[in-house]
């Protein structure tokens, strides 16, 4: 009891920050569907996070909880993170996960048997790999007679997937008939193999959600309340789901999203879809205008990168800079500059400065192997979060890492809590036939580990040994249905004992965000959400961003991407090109600048 009196305090007393924002109090006093349409910066996590902690002590009681979606896993831990400050934990009545995870776990698994679908028996998710093979047959089949296959065949294929969601539509047949065809002749090959892929579930929630109004008040029931971040980034089918339920049904709706940020175009996500959501009569649509994170000038650069008016402001004291770096001699020499010029001044320029005050932004994982090539060499440690990192994020190795996390002073802070590595451990066992007490036994072994090894010192590849040992082993067996998972697992071994993690601490492993000790490298994609006090973005080359010789939606896309990148930024930003780079098959271009930092170079100049 004590503790529940607790935990509303928390969340009570953080929402006093509200009381000088009238938007955002209006998103905490609402009672019924409310969308949050709003900038960088603008506390959109903030209200979601306090929005849901007092629904969930004010408005519903268990069993029924609410449903928090996200973008991906990475996203999901975070809001987990922020909810657990405020004295909510995830449980079985409270989801926080992806929209696949949510249509897997509420509605297709518990539901598939008593509908009519063509969904294999027992779900066993493809990996990448019989994705890639069954994609690249399947193409051959329809497409390959004429064409050869290309990535862009491939986008082509996910996005016309994720668009045109109606298979008894004219759109699903008449858009592209071939790639509707390949579609076809993907799924069937991939179910004679007993297969399903992450599309799959979001698409067979989406019909069974639809065509089955006892899955609706079902879910209804256990969920009166649907929450979403990033609205933009989730694609029509999630839309689909999410009108269904709130729209055309009772479900609650609260959505946080900013157009603006939209960068995922390439898999189907529509920015349009939220801001039509928001026109919705049953809808209270909020807009939230002041920017918390940036300082002045940071903010008007950023609303100019974007070539339209926005009427956001800052609310932080100072102006804030945007130093443009021309370096000669290309990427590499970039780097190198990054490393021997512009850090060291950061942390000369304010004692109080720590690497995990800097943000590293690049445009993709080959651009991640360089800086962090460099970086290595300077002795710094590092965070690195791309397509070439050591490893992927999945429900396994997020566990691990909060392992980690607790073991290397998570145990002091409560954070995270080892309630909530308990109860994600529990939650590997769900589908086995293990007895309560050997569970209990299990989780005895878990505590025991974890306490022996507080130690932020500890070597990550002797811990991850030891912890493989005596614990992680048995669990491998349980991911059977995603082999992808196990992989994953292998890489961040492989990695500790030979690879980029070689002389990583647990305490490296531990903290993905935040840690004052680490740089950030992050790709643009990947840097959503966050903040820095300073970010450094390089290799803004025209041709790499934006691309060349592409559709005006695509550059449209890009210019949201760097303006991700610029709205990092809490004091300073440090923009470095060189006018010149060489491509993926290495050949010599040189297009100048990025078109984005000559238009804001001019800006800054006559303006700030
Ligand atoms: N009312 C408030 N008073 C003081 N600080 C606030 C308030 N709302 C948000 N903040 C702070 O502003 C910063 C940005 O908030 P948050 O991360 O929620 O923004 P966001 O809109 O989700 O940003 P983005 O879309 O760029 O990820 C955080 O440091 C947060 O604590």
């Amino acid at each position: 009891m004590s503790l529940l009196r607790f935990d509303k305090l928390l969340y009570r007393e953080a929402a006093k920050d509200l009381e000088n924002n009238e938007a955002q109090k209006k998103v905490y006093d609402s009672t019924g569907n409310c969308v949050v349409l709003a900038g960088p910066g603008s506390g959109k996590s903030k209200i979601l996070t306090l929005k849901l902690a007092k629904i969930l002590n004010e408005d519903i009681e268990p069993p029924q909880g609410v449903a928090c979606l996200t973008y991906n896993k990475e996203c999901a831990r975070e809001l987990k993170e922020k909810l657990n400050k405020l004295g909510i934990n995830e449980s079985s009545t409270i989801f926080i996960d992806t929209v696949h995870s949510f249509c897997l776990n509420h509605v297709i698994r518990p539901y598939k048997h008593l509908v009519n679908t063509n969904l294999p028996k027992k779900i066993k998710v493809a990996t990448s790999k019989e994705i890639k093979d069954t994609m690249l047959q399947t193409f051959n089949l329809t497409i390959g007679k004429n064409e050869k296959h290309t990535s862009s065949w491939s986008t082509a294929f996910n996005v016309y997937r994720r668009t045109f969601l109606e298979r008894e539509s004219s759109e699903w047949q008449t858009n592209d008939s071939d790639i509707a065809q390949w579609i076809l002749n993907y799924e069937n090959s991939l179910r004679h193999q007993g297969l399903i892929d992450y599309d799959d579930m979001v698409l067979n929630g989406l019909w069974m959600i639809k065509e089955n109004q006892w899955i609706q008040e079902l879910l209804q029931a256990k969920f009166p309340v649907i929450a979403v971040d990033e609205y933009q980034d989730l694609g029509a089918s999630l839309d689909k789901i999410i009108r269904v339920l709130c729209i055309e049904n009772d479900t609650r709706l609260l959505a946080v999203g900013d157009p603006d940020q939209s960068i995922y175009g390439f898999t189907g996500a529509q920015p349009s879809l939220l801001n039509d959501l928001a026109q919705q009569s049953s809808v209270l649509k909020v807009r939230l205008k002041k920017n918390y994170r940036s300082k002045k000038n940071i903010v008007k650069a950023s609303i100019a990168s974007l070539l339209e008016e926005r009427d956001f402001v800052s609310s932080r004291d100072g102006d804030g800079s945007i130093i443009f770096h021309s370096i000669r001699d290309g990427i590499d020499a970039q780097c190198d500059y990054i490393c021997k010029e512009v850090i060291p001044n950061i942390l000369t320029s304010d004692p109080s400065n720590t690497l995990g005050d800097i943000g590293v932004l690049y445009i993709d994982k080959n651009d991640g192997d360089l800086i962090a090539e460099k970086v290595t060499i300077e002795g710094l440690q590092y965070i690195r979060v791309d397509g070439n990192a050591p490893y992927n994020k999945n429900q396994l190795t997020v566990w691990i890492e909060n392992c980690a996390m607790w073991c290397s002073g998570g145990w002091l802070k409560g954070s995270p809590k080892f309630s909530e590595i308990e109860r994600t451990f529990g939650s590997f066992f769900l589908n086995s036939n293990i007895s309560e007490s050997k569970l209990e036994s299990r989780k005895l072994n878990l505590f025991k580990f974890l306490f022996r090894c507080r130690d932020v010192k500890l070597k990550l590849s002797d811990w991850l040994d030891e912890f493989n040992d005596s614990i992680v082993s048995e669990l491998l067996d349980f991911f059977t249905e995603e082999p992808d998972i196990v992989k994953e697992y292998n890489k961040l071994i492989v990695s500790a004992k030979n690879g980029q993690l070689k002389d990583f601490k647990i305490s490296s492993l531990s903290r993905q965000v935040g840690s004052k000790s680490h740089l950030n490298l992050y790709t643009l994609h990947s840097s959503k959400g966050l903040e820095f006090k300073y970010v450094i973005m390089f290799g803004l080359e025209h041709g790499r961003i934006p691309w060349l010789n592409v559709l005006e939606n695509k550059v449209n896309e890009s210019r949201r991407l760097f303006y991700v990148g610029l709205t990092r930024a809490k004091d300073e930003i440090h923009l470095l090109s060189s006018g010149w780079y060489y491509d993926y098959y290495g050949r010599y271009q040189n297009y100048g600048p990025s078109k984005f930092v000559l238009e804001l170079k001019e800006f800054v100049d006559n303006n700030l």
